[in-house]
């Protein structure tokens, strides 16, 4: 979407061997709360989380909100110690960030600190069918296709984005990418309003349009796509823990989903070439546990990748022409 809208020219292809509802964005809870990627510098991070919630903002604020599936929503993230770093790097963007009350915290009995603030919240399944329907309204093409090798598209398109997530570890035989492994439930609790996330990041309520998420796990190197019914009942017993009436939650329904996880993201050209034969390729992947929070400021940036491939190319071509 980015491309198609910096470089009207362009005519852009999706390529995807699943579309939703069977990717992992469509297991992602969805919530905008960043996650830190070593690798990667903090102010680049930011930016990313900046742009996201600034264009997600601007559609919670819209006659679009609801079929897009984007929402404000409340709440707290509660730590049973105090965090070395009492604010977050993004604690400036989320809104109205302040430390909770003593009286605040007497909700949460086994928790000491805790951190209150309103961000957003993308119900992933209508979210990505909202950004399809636009993709499709500007006229680019979807395709169901399984890529072996990024060679085999250099007969047919002049630049390629990689955003194939953690299917870029066969894709790209990148071995410093690698899944952690997350499971979720999905609950029918209409009166849970308020998001609870516990700072150790493995306990979350969400609460979204229609269902409530509740997590999670994070089993790093684990490829098991199937869930686990131990598990189901432990993410269960930790979020009753913290929100007691969802003892009263129905429907629950679960889903797993792997995280594309490396040190920092893959944003970067590379210029592939075999026999004199060259292909420029723009990596946008490795977004682990917090692609949805930075996803439109690194499509942005992959989209200026995208530009610079775009220059280059007709640089070679004028320069062949003389
Ligand atoms: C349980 C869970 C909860 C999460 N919660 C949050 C959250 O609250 N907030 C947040 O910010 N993030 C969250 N995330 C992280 C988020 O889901 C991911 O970072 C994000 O979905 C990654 O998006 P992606 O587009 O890179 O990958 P994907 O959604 O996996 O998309 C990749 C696409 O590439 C296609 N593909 C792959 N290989 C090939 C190939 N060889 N040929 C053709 N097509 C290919 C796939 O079919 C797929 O359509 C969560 C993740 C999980 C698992
Ligand atoms: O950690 C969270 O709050 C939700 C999330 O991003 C994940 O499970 O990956």
């Amino acid at each position: 979407l980015c491309i198609a809208e910096t470089c009207p020219s362009c005519s852009v292809t999706v390529l995807s061997d699943q579309f939703s509802p069977n990717t992992t964005s469509d297991v992602a809870a969805g919530m905008l709360i960043p996650h830190t990627y070593p690798d990667t510098p903090i102010h680049v991070q930011k930016q990313w989380f900046k742009e996201t919630f600034t264009y997600l903002f601007a559609i919670s604020n819209s006659a679009e909100a609801s079929e897009a599936g984007i929402h404000l929503v409340s709440g707290w993230q509660v730590f049973k110690n105090t965090p070395k770093e009492e604010l977050p790097f993004w604690s400036d963007i989320v809104l109205g960030f302040r430390p909770m009350s003593e009286e605040e915290l007497r909700k949460f009995p086994q928790h000491r600190f805790g951190q209150a603030f309103t961000t957003l919240k993308c119900d992933c399944p209508p979210y990505l069918l909202w950004l399809e329907k636009r993709l499709k309204a500007i006229g680019v093409q979807m395709r169901t296709r399984k890529v072996a090798d990024l060679w085999e598209l250099h007969s047919e398109y002049d630049v390629v984005v990689n955003c194939a997530g953690i299917g870029a570890h066969q894709l790209v035989g990148d071995t410093e990418l690698f899944p952690v492994r997350g499971q979720v439930l999905k609950v029918h609790a209409p009166w849970v309003k308020n998001f609870i996330r516990d700072g150790d990041g493995l306990t979350y309520i969400y609460p979204g349009i229609h269902t409530v998420t509740l997590g999670g796990t994070r089993e790093k190197g684990s490829w098991n796509l199937s869930p686990d019914p131990g598990i189901t009942k432990d993410i269960f017993e930790r979020c009753c823990s913290l929100e007691p009436s969802l003892r009263g939650a129905q429907d629950t329904k679960v889903k797993v989903g792997l995280r594309p996880s490396r040190q920092g993201v893959r944003l970067q050209r590379e210029v592939l070439s075999q026999g004199g034969v060259k292909l420029p390729v723009v990596h946008n992947y490795g977004q682990g546990a917090g692609g949805f929070s930075v996803h439109m400021g690194t499509a942005k940036e992959a989209a200026c990748l995208v530009g610079e491939c775009i220059a280059a190319l007709q640089g070679s071509s004028s320069r062949a022409k003389l």
